[in-house]
């Protein structure tokens, strides 16, 4: 072919007529689909992906900066619509508009949720998706590399390399360097009583536990979804890839009672001509939780009322599109520490920093070198509130479509019933966690992993270039700030521990004076924000239950076409999602190829 001397194509003119596969989107999943299945050479690939490739600029490499692209042109410097139950304040949300989508921007914590985070999927109706069914491909995705010497001859860090994969393209290891004020707070979860995870990777991803990072543990450098899965491809003649250029419209036929696509239709710019693609087999979207529904509402997917207000022609009635968006919220106290030994704002000092650069450029070594959160807590209610019965007893009583959108429709409504059941069942659970803390210097952000409130995603126009408007539903519920205030007390009665006094904080934030339920409802309400894990608005799950794909994560009423992105989550684990998101992806590759990994 004169065409392909590489894989990337400069221009929409070189590209082939037909693919067999057009993925939407170059992040963690699409790159993931795209390399498994051009595997096999004699099928055809190619990638659409919105923005560039990075030029492996400090503030993408370097896991001191990481979550340094943020607000770069590497995001799509989204933001959440204004939201009524916290003021009506708009919280931001970035999301990787790069080679690499996300995985470029995120903070580098690598780790999984606990078994019950996965086997909750199966219980809403999706046949062997539970932990045990996901394993294989977490394990697949992983090149697991174990503490140096270095740390372990500070750090008691256990692992279990059963749970572990070593072949994989995605580097998962541990900072040759961790910040000293870690051991005050891994003694603190000690003083506490509170349980040590040997290895989150188990699936007893709850308690305490040192958090492993997507960090390539040679170069010392942030292992992304484009090192991991485009790099590892970009030699094979049948892997195509066009950057710079959005997918604009899947393109659907509708003939003799078959619903089916034929193509992807994208473009540089607004004011572009639009190119076309023809599709042999599918059409995959992984262009994230809050673009893929987008992407199939001004494809016709979606809510008919809503497409017929945005003027475009409903082809498939699907009014869960965009329905079940969560995130986990978080909310922040922040201690001032006194103390004289180093800490992550340090490297705000520059006589330090640059000695800390000199010792990473030199020995990949130092501050430079974590991306911090190196330790994480995720606690279970009764772990860290001595209000678990009453809590329980008011989400039993709780009005159940209080925490959805008021359009929500009856399916969507029946599907979160049966979420709301199992969150309020595991309020009273000690296998997972629902508050996440991440220390940092005294600064303790809380995180809760598994929020009632949903949200939606809604295209603004028939125009896949006007941002789409996304309500977080942060807040929605009360029992969500009821499990936040709960999380403040705690990290109040925390910092007292022996191990974190010893460091005599001083609280700043929210402050002395904001004690009663009133106000500390008050400060959450002012200022909560997200730990940038926006899923769940195309569910799995069964269509009369609202789900938007099936559990071989095809698109209900229309051939050809998946989502594989975190879109399709039914719920959120208690984790960070970047390890779920490959875990989903690798294993949508194989019921694409119809095998089975062990
Ligand atoms: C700031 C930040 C910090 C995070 N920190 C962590 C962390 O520490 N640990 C962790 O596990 N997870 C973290 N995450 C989340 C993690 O990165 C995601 O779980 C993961 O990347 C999701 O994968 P995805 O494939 O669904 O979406 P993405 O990786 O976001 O990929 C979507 C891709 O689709 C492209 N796209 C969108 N629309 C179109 C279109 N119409 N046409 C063509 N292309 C399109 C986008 O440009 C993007 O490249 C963080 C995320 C962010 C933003």
């Amino acid at each position: 072919h004169p065409l392909f001397n590489g894989v990337l194509v400069e221009r929409a003119e070189d590209l082939s007529e037909a693919y067999d596969y057009v993925v939407v989107g170059a992040g963690a999943t699409g790159l993931t689909v795209a390399n498994r299945l051009s595997e096999d050479p004699a099928v055809t690939v190619l990638v659409i992906e919105a923005g560039q490739f990075d030029q492996n600029e400090d503030f993408v490499t370097i896991p001191g900066l990481a979550g340094g692209a943020v607000g770069t042109k590497y995001d799509w410097n989204t933001s959440y619509t204004a939201n009524d139950a916290l003021g009506g304040r708009v919280v931001s949300i970035p999301q990787g508009k790069v080679v690499g989508g996300s995985t470029k921007l995120n903070r580098m914590a690598f780790d999984r949720g606990s078994k019950s985070d996965y086997n909750v999927w199966e219980s809403f109706g999706n046949s062997g998706w539970n932990f045990e069914g996901i394993l294989p491909y977490f394990r697949k995705n992983e090149n697991f590399t174990p503490p140096t010497e270095e740390v372990l001859a500070e750090h008691d860090i256990k692992w279990d390399l059963a749970f572990h994969g070593q072949k994989g393209p995605m580097h998962s290891s541990y900072s040759p360097f961790i910040w000293p004020t870690t051991k005050n707070l891994i003694n603190a979860t000690k003083e506490f009583g509170i349980y040590i995870s040997n290895d989150q990777a188990s699936g007893n991803a709850y308690g305490g536990y040192y958090c492993p990072h997507n960090l390539d543990p040679v170069n010392v450098t942030r292992s992304s979804a484009k090192e991991a899965y485009y790099d590892t491809a970009s030699a094979r003649q049948n892997f195509h890839i066009i950057t710079g250029n959005q997918v604009t419209q899947i393109t659907i036929e509708a003939a003799n009672g078959v619903v089916k696509v034929t193509g992807v239709e994208f473009a540089s710019s607004s004011n572009a001509t639009r190119q076309t693609v023809s599709v042999s087999q599918e059409a995959i979207l992984a262009a994230g939780a809050l673009h893929t529904p987008q992407l199939l509402q001004v494809s016709g997917i979606g809510d008919p009322a809503h497409l017929k207000n945005i003027n475009v022609e409903p082809i498939v009635a699907l009014p869960a599109v965009g329905q079940n968006l969560h995130d986990h919220v978080s909310a922040i106290v922040v201690n001032i520490i006194n103390t004289t030994i180093l800490t992550g704002s340090a490297l705000q000092n520059a006589t330090f920093a640059a000695q800390a650069r000199q010792e990473y450029d030199a020995q990949r070594k130092g501050p430079y070198s974590s991306p911090t959160a190196d330790f994480l807590l995720f606690l279970p209610v009764s772990v860290y509130s001595n209000e678990s019965a009453s809590i329980h007893a008011q989400a039993s009583a709780g009005n159940v479509a209080s925490s959805l959108p008021s359009d929500a429709t009856r399916e969507v409504v029946k599907g979160y019933q049966a979420q709301y059941d199992s969150l309020t069942s595991r309020l009273l659970a000690n296998d997972s966690g629902t508050l996440e803390i991440i220390w940092a210097d005294g600064a303790m952000v809380l995180g809760l992993q598994h929020p009632y409130s949903r949200g939606s995603v809604k295209a603004a126009s028939s125009s896949i270039f006007d941002p789409p408007i996304a309500d977080s539903g942060f807040l929605r519920s009360p029992l969500d700030v009821l499990l936040l205030r709960e999380g403040i007390k705690f990290a109040r009665r925390f910092i007292k521990s022996p191990s974190l006094a010893a460091l005599n904080p001083f609280e700043v934030v929210p402050g002395a004076n904001v004690t009663s339920d009133a106000d500390l409802d008050e400060f959450i309400r002012g200022s909560v924000g997200t730990l940038y894990h926006p899923a769940g608005s195309c569910k799995m799950g069964p269509k009369e239950e609202g789900g938007v794909v099936d559990g071989e994560l095809k698109v209900y009423g229309v051939q050809g076409l998946r989502v594989v992105d975190q879109s399709v989550f039914p719920q959120l684990p208690a984790s960070h999602t970047m390890t779920t998101a490959y875990g989903v992806a690798e294993k949508a590759a194989d019921i694409i190829r119809g095998v089975q990994s062990k």
